[in-house]
């Protein structure tokens, strides 16, 4: 090949032909070093564009290097592809998601290792105990020197000056392997049901195909427990046996020992050379914790962790780990999905109905398509896992194309919660209060017999809403369209859109009048003040995202609550998704009608999911649990439908209605956004736009309209609906649309294909 098509990962272009110097091999996947204008800038070999004129290669720049750095794979190239196409996304920017950065691509980095070399004895006291304790020591072959200081119970500083005096000499190794998970370490008593539902998935992995899997179970039914199974599966050699044949697993608990850290060696085949790996995707960085410490009791040791809060050094280990095959097992957020896996034998979507699987920013994909997309391209089994799958889920079941495998009951006959609808326009709370007379009964009953309990609110803050008295003045952020929200804790107005904080004013910023400000409405931290006050012995603490800030905050927590440290949770959605507090007897949730407000196409539905999920945390354990929920509309049918328990009924009436109105999945959305700082220039342009939007059968254009949120971080923001019919051509409609359109440069228009928020 003397020329190759180099996808770039510069912001700002996408892909330039180059040549290749005589003696570099290069293949599609390659990283490669090239330049562009000035600078050396880093790119990925492409798969020719077919369609692309023929160009004089003697006019090509060459390619500098080849990067000894893991090359992608035609599946992964192809899923990058499809992210751009599906989307209308510069494929460079949907690069950049699979090839971080600069720094995690280094090649692998020689870590000094330390080996101690017994002698004379040290001058002083202090040194030769330490010395002694060394030489006791059980040889312990080359380490990295805080490894040491643990092992000999001192101080690093302490070990450089016995190394001055030459009891220690360094070498450099490559970094440590992940140790291998272990198949047979713990696994679990299966229920007759649990163990169907585990063969057909180990059947999947063993079967190497594409297939989607939908693993329906309700709140605590074990479905962690089961696709762990799957996880089991892949984890022995290419054709060596299934899991479940002992000779095997003796030999895998042996090459795991050999590939402990301690040994200091690279990565090779050897390590887990044909054992498959397995990504994981979560939808919050807050359940990994608990994720890893249950896959760690399962498996022996823990999984490797990819998400975007991890420090540079543990970025860079993480990556060589998955990228070079020798992490098996590789868990993270949405970003996870694009990392560059050689081996991977099997996806897990875990809360696949979740929300936060879809981007809102960049590229706006949504995770738990596109991994579908990844298992299609590669070939392998897909099994998305929920309580409360999505109507688009169950759909594609409906249709054929996803099998569903069920688990219908709680394990270990634990039963689902008992719920009660309290009617607030019956028994409202009192004045100034938020939870109404039946709860705090029940809330009262269960503190008192020791049992733990969950208020859930969806607002963050104090209040979501300050108000003059005197002039009737609302605070807004000056950024948004939006009002600024107390937070008592932090003493701010804060804006929960652009993060705009302020202090609270002493006086109406408005009419000047001082003492004039009180909050309306509550918010988690209003309702901990009413608690406080009405249970001032119990323990409790505030779940959000200013109160768990990351994965430590979130495992502190679960340790907290599973110790029994903590009587009463109160949080917003972070609380709802996944945790496994068996302890926990009783749910409240404040306002049921928090989300249907907006009435954008799926808000009945999350509804329904949040208060399924989170209802779902009551009563895992011994001891059943109950749920009130407070409404000011118990007649509404989602309402009807979870005091009923009826998510078939209320599935079947939302089916309905979606196609009645050709609404997603019977019917396909876009959205355009198009924004400036320049109010005129972003209604100039939304006009402009509206009026060329081309005419066709099967679209439907709807708008320009001022967005909901007519003002975001500063600039004006106007939306157009785009409307398909299930098979029409959504993609190529807007491209076709927008390609000849020229904007002022203030001026910026996105797309969201698929868009899940409207506002
Ligand atoms: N076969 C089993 N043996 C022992 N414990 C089990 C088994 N199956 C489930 N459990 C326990 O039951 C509890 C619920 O299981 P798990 O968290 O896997 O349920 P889930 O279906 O994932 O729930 P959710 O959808 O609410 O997250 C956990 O504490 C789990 O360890
Ligand atoms: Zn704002």
């Amino acid at each position: 090949m003397s020329r190759v098509h180099v996808l770039l990962l510069q912001h700002g272009v996408t892909a330039f032909d180059y040549s290749v110097p005589a003696g570099m091999a290069l293949q599609p996947g390659d990283v490669v070093m090239v330049p562009l204008g000035p600078r050396r800038v880093m790119g990925v070999v492409w798969d020719d564009d077919t369609t692309a004129p023929p160009v004089n290669p003697a006019k090509l720049k060459p390619v500098i290097a080849r990067l000894d750095i893991a090359p992608l794979d035609a599946p992964l190239r192809r899923l990058i592809d499809w992210v751009a196409d599906y989307y209308i996304a510069s494929p460079s920017a949907v690069l950049r998601m699979a090839m971080p950065s600069l720094s995690a691509l280094e090649p692998p980095r020689r870590v000094p290792h330390w080996r101690f070399v017994p002698g004379q004895p040290p001058r002083t006291a202090r040194r030769a105990e330490v010395l002694e304790r060394l030489t006791d020591l059980d040889e312990p072959g080359a380490l990295p020197l805080a490894e040491w200081a643990r092992l000999a119970d001192t101080t690093p500083a302490m070990l450089r000056t016995l190394a001055a005096a030459g009891h220690f000499d360094t070498i450099a190794a490559a970094e440590p392997a992940p140790p291998l998970p272990r198949p047979h370490h713990a696994p679990p008593t299966l229920s007759p049901a649990q163990t169907a539902a585990a063969a057909r998935l180990r059947a999947a992995v063993t079967a190497r195909t594409f297939a989607p899997l939908l693993l329906h179970g309700v709140t605590g039914s074990g479905k962690t427990e089961v696709y762990f199974e799957a996880i089991a599966a892949t984890l022995f050699p290419d054709g060596k046996g299934p899991p479940g044949d002992s000779r095997r697993a003796e030999d895998n608990e042996a090459s795991a020992q050999s590939s402990s850290p301690a040994c200091g060696g690279g990565v090779s085949e050897a390590d887990g050379g044909g054992k498959g790996q397995t990504l994981v995707l979560l939808p919050e960085i807050a359940l990994t914790q608990p994720w890893i410490t249950r896959f760690t009791a399962r498996f022996g040791v823990p999984p490797t962790v990819w998400h975007s809060s991890l420090k540079p050094a543990a970025r860079r280990a993480a990556w060589r780990a998955a990228t070079t095959g020798a992490a098996k097992v590789i868990v993270g957020a949405r970003s996870a999905l694009f990392l560059p896996l050689p081996n991977l034998r099997l996806i897990i979507v875990d809360e696949a109905h979740d929300s936060a699987f879809k981007q809102e920013e960049g590229v706006q994909y949504h995770a738990r398509d596109t991994a579908v997309m990844r298992a299609q391209f590669a070939g392998i089994p897909i099994i998305l896992s929920t309580a409360t799958p999505a109507l688009e889920t169950r759909e594609q079941v409906a249709r054929g194309r996803y099998q569903e495998i069920t688990l219908p009951a709680r394990f270990g006959g634990a039963q689902l919660p008992a719920i009660t609808m309290i009617d607030l326009r019956r028994t409202p709370p009192p004045r100034g209060r938020w939870i109404a007379p039946p709860l705090f009964a029940a809330l009262t009953e269960t503190l008192n017999r020791g049992e733990q309990a969950l208020l859930f609110l969806n607002r963050r803050g104090y209040a979501p809403l300050t108000l003059c008295r005197a002039c009737g003045e609302r605070i807004n952020c000056p950024n948004c369209t939006a009002w600024m929200v107390e937070h008592r804790l932090t003493r701010r107005l804060l804006c929960h859109h652009c993060g705009h904080q302020s202090p609270v004013p002493p006086a109406c910023p408005s009419c000047g009048v001082e003492h004039s400000l009180v909050p309306c409405g509550p918010g988690v931290e209003r309702l901990a003040e009413e608690v406080a006050a009405s249970f001032p012995a119990a323990r409790t603490a505030l779940v959000t995202s200013d109160s768990v800030r990351g994965a430590d905050d979130a495992a502190a927590l679960v340790t907290a609550v599973q110790n029994r440290e903590l009587d009463l949770l109160i949080g917003t959605q972070m609380i709802t998704k996944g945790y496994d507090f068996p302890g926990l007897t009783l749910v409240g949730v404040i306002d049921a009608d928090l989300g249907l407000s907006g009435g954008d196409l799926r808000a009945a539905e999350r509804s329904f999911q949040q208060i399924a999920q989170v209802s779902g945390r009551a009563g895992r354990g011994e001891t059943a649990g109950r749920v009130f929920v407070q409404t000011h509309m118990p007649e509404a049918p989602v309402m009807t439908a979870i005091a009923a328990s009826d998510a078939e009924g209320f599935y079947a009436a939302e089916r309905d209605a979606r196609l009645r109105h050709h609404m997603p999945p019977f019917g396909r959305l876009a959205a355009l956004v198009i924004s400036s700082e320049d109010e005129a220039a972003a209604t100039d342009a939304a006009r402009a736009i509206g009026a060329t939007a081309p005419a066709a059968t099967g679209f439907e254009v709807w708008g320009p309209a001022p967005a909901p949120l007519a003002m975001l971080r500063g600039r004006h923001r106007h939306r157009l609906l785009i409307h398909a019919r299930r098979s029409a051509p959504l993609q190529d409609y807007i491209r076709r649309w927008l390609a000849p359109l020229r904007l002022p440069a203030s001026v910026r228009v996105t797309i969201d294909v698929d868009p899940h928020s409207f506002l």
